[in-house]
């Protein structure tokens, strides 16, 4: 205790410096559990239910299907195969693990066609040799080492003789010889393949859309329209990765529903010298506005084909966490890598390390500083946070009657133990998974109507049956965070909770409450 309210002082006042020189483990609030979310890109080295459930197990939260590759028909035996996992989990560790599914859109990317042996078939760019790009549509799907077709039909416009061009986020680069040829035509910012792909979304039940190559608020708009009615509960994260976005960015943050750091793409359109700085700019400006944001691509790449990380990779993700990252993403380290599961496990593991050094703390501290407005719900939240924070609290438990926009407010302030929210709303329960700490737990059973006090039964016996309603939620809570390894016996719980104060007449309120977790 006595540490907490040294540390806890210590947050808020000491200058930065003096908080990086003094880091250290947090032995007293260490979690077990990892906080931050970990999406995973799903692609033929990780569709299998057994496979899936050992990521889930290791810290996956949100499977992510890159519609930029695969067919509908594909996608939607994947999604049939994450849906057969996540029952697979339930049986396997009696436990429901709610796990979102994110659909990538391809967006107006430049793409190369297919090689002419078929989808997997690879071919092999010699240094030094030739090789011709065209976008006549023929050659499609018969790219090979010699002929490479590229969706982009201004291409040839754009381009210019000594110009690189980069393939694979830059992996691979080619540099203009000549230009034979002339074509004009422009890529919509939703083409007509991302329309089909966002009705395939609604069509399947996907949680959230990663937009591609969002370059507006106007382009979330437009997205939001063709998810249409049947769509609305579908979150958009809007992918950061063009200079245009950039020039946009606060109304995009504002606008969207969450953010990517879609780097990949983004080291391309910018001098890659600026990447870790915009980074670092675009995770600053969601924290502030309490929008998820997730940091992706090459963030574990070592681990393709090795089973170790590199010392690179093991810093960037650390520093992506202490940036303020809600979540951190693996692409082709589980699409096509060797080591699907041993990513994820490598994932979790360094962002739990990153989680429980105490400097993490100073992002509470910062947010409250320059967000808090003199508003019910924000002192709430805050409070609660601050509560977790002080008592060291292993948890703090929402009960289904504090609104899903509460939570998402609790996770804003970022607390240092995770958050489980006791739901009736499944949707939310899986894409509760954007937002750092938060955890969930689906509670089915009807419980009283909470607003109104039947004239038939006295008011006494309502309160009881509503008190009861609350120990059934907590218990279902308490029994979660066990299971998962979150809550021991003698932990502190903080409880936010809304209901009545009948000593006082006061109406409904929202109620605070500290417990200590003592098994019957
Ligand atoms: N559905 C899929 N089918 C085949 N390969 C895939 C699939 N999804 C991802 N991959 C592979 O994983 C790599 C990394 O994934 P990602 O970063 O999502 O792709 P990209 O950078 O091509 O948009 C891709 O380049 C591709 O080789
Ligand atoms: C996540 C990204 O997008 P994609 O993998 O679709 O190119 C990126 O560019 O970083």
């Amino acid at each position: 205790m006595g540490n907490t309210t040294s540390y806890f002082k210590f947050g808020a006042s000491s200058p930065h410096l003096q908080l990086l020189a003094t880091q250290r483990r947090d032995q007293l609030q260490a979690n077990n559990v990892c906080l931050s979310g970990i999406v995973c890109t799903i692609g033929p080295g990780s569709t299998n239910e057994n496979i899936l459930v050992e990521m889930m197990r290791a810290g996956m939260r949100i499977a992510r299907l890159n519609f930029s590759h695969g067919s509908h028909a594909e996608h939607g035996d994947r999604i049939k195969t994450i849906r057969k996992a996540m029952e697979l989990y339930q049986e396997r560790y009696n436990q429901a693990c709610p796990l979102a599914i994110a659909l990538d859109t391809k967006g107006p990317e430049i793409r190369t066609g297919i090689i002419e042996q078929g989808e997997r078939s690879k071919v092999e760019l010699k240094q030094g040799s030739l090789v011709k790009l065209t976008n006549a549509l023929e050659y499609n799907e018969k790219c090979t080492d010699k002929i490479i077709y590229i969706n982009y039909q201004m291409l040839l416009q754009k381009i210019g003789v000594n110009q690189e061009i980069y393939i694979d986020d830059g992996k691979i680069i080619l540099k203009c010889d000549k230009i034979e040829n002339n074509f004009v035509e422009y890529l919509p910012v939703i083409s007509d393949q991302d329309e089909k792909d966002l009705k395939f979304a609604v069509e399947n039940g996907i949680d959230m859309i990663f937009a591609s190559f969002v370059t507006s608020s106007n382009d979330i708009a437009q997205i939001r329209g063709v998810l249409g009615e049947a769509g609305k509960n579908i979150l958009i994260i809007s992918k950061i990765e063009s200079a245009q976005a950039l020039k946009d960015l606060s109304h995009i943050v504002n606008k969207s529903d969450g953010v990517m750091v879609a780097r990949g793409d983004l080291a391309l359109q910018v001098p890659f010298e600026q990447l870790f700085q915009l980074q670092k700019q675009i995770i600053a400006m969601c924290n502030i506005e309490g929008k998820p944001v997730i940091c992706a691509t090459q963030m574990l790449e070592s681990m393709m084909d090795k089973q170790r990380p590199s010392r690179a990779d093991v810093s960037d993700i650390g520093n992506a966490i202490f940036d303020g990252a809600d979540c951190v993403m693996l692409s082709g380290e589980t699409a096509v890598g060797k080591y699907p599961v041993e990513s994820v496990q490598t994932m979790a593991k360094i962002c739990i390390e990153a989680e429980n050094i105490n400097w993490t703390g100073r992002l509470f501290h910062e947010i409250l500083t320059l967000t808090f407005s003199n508003n019910t719900p924000d002192g709430y939240c805050m409070s609660a946070v601050a509560a977790a924070t002080f008592y060291e609290a292993a948890a703090i438990i929402v009960t289904s009657n504090i609104s899903t926009e509460l939570v998402k407010l609790i996770a804003k302030f970022k607390p240092r133990c995770p958050i489980i929210a006791v739901t009736k709303d499944v949707k939310f329960s899986r894409q509760i998974g954007l937002y750092r700490a938060a955890y969930s737990v689906v509670y089915e059973e009807v419980i009283s109507e909470q607003t109104t006090v039947e004239v038939t039964e006295d008011t006494a016996t309502t309160a009881a049956k509503k008190e009861n309603d609350i120990k059934k939620e907590l218990r279902c809570a308490v029994d979660y965070g066990t299971q998962r390894d979150i809550l021991r016996g003698e932990d502190t719980v903080v409880v936010l909770r809304s209901g009545e104060l009948h000593a006082v007449n006061a109406g409904r309120n929202m109620i605070i409450e500290t417990a200590t977790v003592k098994y019957l």
